[in-house]
């Protein structure tokens, strides 16, 4: 019986690229996950482990980022212009395939804040802050223990991200600290938001709607010197806007995003290219409440994410 290696790819899978233009204070963002992978005679590499042929998935890696420093285009451009130039990269690789996610971005807009130096371009969009479309799930959760009733809405994973406005400096330095301060970062989060109701009967999609847009633009428009402070910012917006609201819980990840470093080829990266990590990630959470509203911990009673 004869034994033979059969159809064979690889590649890198999932690079997460954020490229941002920062050409005029309206900044856009392009937010890819980009897959490659190689066909061709990698026969050695299997049989004996003779990596002679292997263009490693390192270096396919680093060429996506370095593809974006240069611009991106559209998702089948740049698909076609890192496949072309991976598989015309050496003889034994008879062909490349790319596959490009490309998650959308909605800019935030904030109503009335003509004003704010962020939206003077286009009325109440913002120029810098962006909600990432579609991921996010609207939730309810209703508890009924004996004559009391409670609600708490929500929403998760509404991702929003902020490519100014943001800063993280000041914290302690000890021999474990290598984080460098910064004052200018990209910032992004997938709220996960529970505010429990008050008594009463209330027009409950007029409040999501409502507690949802005092989200995003205090999101938008608060600058942040910490993702900490960020989340009491939304938190204290909500309970000022909205009386029904007793109390929110805040769930926000960090979703951190750090700039590739370029330098390697030749490359500068004047805060255009960042990976965008997956994990570990900071979780920050939080409770906003009043004082003079009486707790209900049966409400809560295996809700995850809230503290
Ligand atoms: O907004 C932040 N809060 C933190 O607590 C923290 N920790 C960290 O490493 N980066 C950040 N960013």
């Amino acid at each position: 019986m004869a034994i033979r290696l059969g159809p064979n790819q690889y590649g890198k899978a999932e690079v997460r690229v954020v490229a941002v233009d920062r050409s005029s204070p309206r900044h856009t963002l392009v937010d890819l996950n980009v897959s490659t992978s190689l066909r061709g005679d990698f026969t050695a590499a299997h049989a004996t482990g003779d990596n002679s042929h292997v263009l490693t998935t390192d270096t396919q890696k680093n060429t996506v980022f370095a593809f974006a420093r240069e611009g991106v285009g559209t998702p089948e451009e740049f698909g076609l212009r890192l496949a072309r130039h991976l598989a015309g990269s050496y003889d034994w690789i008879t062909g490349a395939r790319v596959a490009v996610a490309s998650y959308g971005w909605d800019r935030i807009t904030v109503a009335g804040a003509e004003h704010d130096h962020a939206f003077r371009r286009a009325g109440a969009e913002h120029d810098h802050a962006f909600r990432r479309a579609g991921a996010e799930v609207r939730t309810a959760v209703v508890t009924v223990d004996g004559e009391d009733e409670h609600v708490i809405a929500g929403l998760a994973d509404l991702v929003v991200l902020k490519t100014t406005g943001s800063e993280f400096r000041g914290f302690p330095r000890d021999r474990y600290t290598t984080l460098a301060e910064t004052t200018d970062r990209v910032l992004a989060t997938a709220v996960t938001a529970r505010w429990r109701y008050r008594a009463g009967d209330l027009d409950y999609d007029a409040l999501f709607a409502g507690v949802r847009t005092a989200l995003l633009e205090t999101f938008a428009s608060t600058h942040s010197l910490a993702l900490q402070q960020s989340l009491h910012a939304m938190g204290v917006a909500v309970l000022e806007q909205f009386p029904e609201v007793a109390e929110i819980r805040l769930s926000m990840p960090n979703r951190h995003h750090f700039l590739q470093d370029l330098s390697a080829f030749g490359l500068d990266n004047p805060d255009v290219v960042y990976h965008a990590d997956d994990r570990p990630y900071g979780l920050i959470e939080g409770t906003v409440l009043r004082d003079d509203v009486p707790p209900a911990e049966i409400a809560w009673q295996g809700t995850p994410g809230s503290c």
